[in-house]
């Protein structure tokens, strides 16, 4: 049974992953009052005494580093500087604060984009740093790659002597609840749904999509990877140390199959009930041709996603309606 005694900060807990992360640890038995959280106007990530000093005040157990940075292609190419500066200085204040402060487990959030654009399909986790990486993400994925490096590194400094347990987990492309759904800066899913039924509601004849709707994509529903996040960090160690090793501690947190941008429109149409035209920008940006995540790590660490891609679509869907 869970231990629902720790004091548990979630970083990013208003956002997608952060939301679903406390909706589950509520719902798990968690209690309210040890379930730590700022917003971001209360607590900046970036400000190193700030995050030290509320580290101090705090003292949490365990930490679930999901705040961070986020955007879709556009964003991570028109904003390359924020991606990379914003996210190191938030993973690196958090991760030495939570250490400087005692916390002994801590789970950080990476992404699929850490590995090479042309890495072997589907993506282990050993393909980490073995060729160039995305150039439209790149600065982003380099930040992650040392907020892997981060956890690695005080595991392999203190982990003995201070028993400490940084893990991190790398999530495939996500959407659900509490999506951004900005038309330029989100990511693929939220943009589609929002152009879709702006196009329905406005018998627009038809929807354009960005790129050649040839590169391929998988996609996990965040309650899914709210999921295996607190599966990742309550994992005995024994068991963690068993399926990686000191210097590859990663884990890969995807859906199990990909699709292609063209088919992924066809079915957001569908879910929207949009009956016009679909139709290709192929100035915009492809991005990675490929980047299905092999999960078999998590898997044969008895966790496997849940909600397949049309059900998640509805759900998601059904957010956008209520929040917009
Ligand atoms: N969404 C996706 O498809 C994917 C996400 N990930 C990773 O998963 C994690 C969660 O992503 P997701 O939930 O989608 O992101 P969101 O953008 O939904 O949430 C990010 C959160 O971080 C907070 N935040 C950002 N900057 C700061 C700051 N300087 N100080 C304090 N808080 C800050 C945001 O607060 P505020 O809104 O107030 O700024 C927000 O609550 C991230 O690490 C992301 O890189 C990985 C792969 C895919
Ligand atoms: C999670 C991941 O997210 C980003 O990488 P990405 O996988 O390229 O993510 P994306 O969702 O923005 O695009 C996926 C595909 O979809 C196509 N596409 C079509 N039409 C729209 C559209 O309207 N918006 C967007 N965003 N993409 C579109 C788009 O051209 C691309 O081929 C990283 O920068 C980084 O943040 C990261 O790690």
């Amino acid at each position: 049974m869970t231990n629902i005694s720790p004091k548990i900060y979630v970083a990013g807990h208003r956002g997608m992953v952060g939301s679903a992360i406390v909706r589950q640890l509520l719902a798990a038995g968690h209690a309210p009052e040890n379930i730590i959280t700022r917003t971001h106007a209360e607590l900046s990530l970036t400000e190193q005494s700030a995050v030290r000093d509320f580290f101090q005040a705090e003292k949490p157990d365990q930490v679930y580093l999901a705040a961070a940075k986020v955007g879709g292609i556009h964003a991570n190419n028109t904003y390359p500087a924020e991606f990379i500066y914003q996210n190191l200085m938030m993973q690196a204040n958090v991760i030495d604060a939570a250490f400087q402060s005692g916390v002994k487990k801590l789970l950080f959030l990476g992404s699929s984009c850490i590995y090479p654009r042309q890495a072997p399909q589907p993506m282990a986790e050993n393909a980490l740093l073995t060729g160039p990486l995305e150039p439209t993400n790149e600065p982003y994925a380099i930040a992650k790659i040392a907020g892997i490096k981060l956890c690695e590194s005080f595991n392999r400094q203190y982990g003995a002597s201070h028993g400490i347990d940084y893990r991190s987990v790398m999530p495939t492309n996500l959407y659900g609840l509490g999506d951004n759904y900005h038309p330029e800066n989100s990511h693929v899913i939220p943009a589609l749904i929002r152009r879709f039924h702006e196009a329905k509601a406005s018998h627009a004849p038809k929807v354009t999509i960005w790129g050649t709707g040839t590169p391929c994509r998988e996609f996990l529903y965040v309650d899914d990877m709210a999921a295996a996040s607190i599966h990742v960090m309550n994992l005995e160690k024994a068991t963690y140390d068993l399926h990686t090793s000191p210097m590859q501690s990663h884990i890969n947190v995807g859906y199990g199959s990909d699709i292609t941008i063209a088919e992924l429109a066809q079915t957001v149409g569908q879910v929207v009930g949009y009956q016009g035209d679909i139709d290709f920008d192929s100035t915009k940006p492809d991005g990675a041709p490929r980047k299905l995540m092999d999960s078999s790590r998590l898997e044969s660490l008895g966790w496997q996603a849940q909600v397949n891609l049309k059900d998640g679509l509805k759900l998601a869907y059904q957010d956008f309606m209520t929040h917009s």
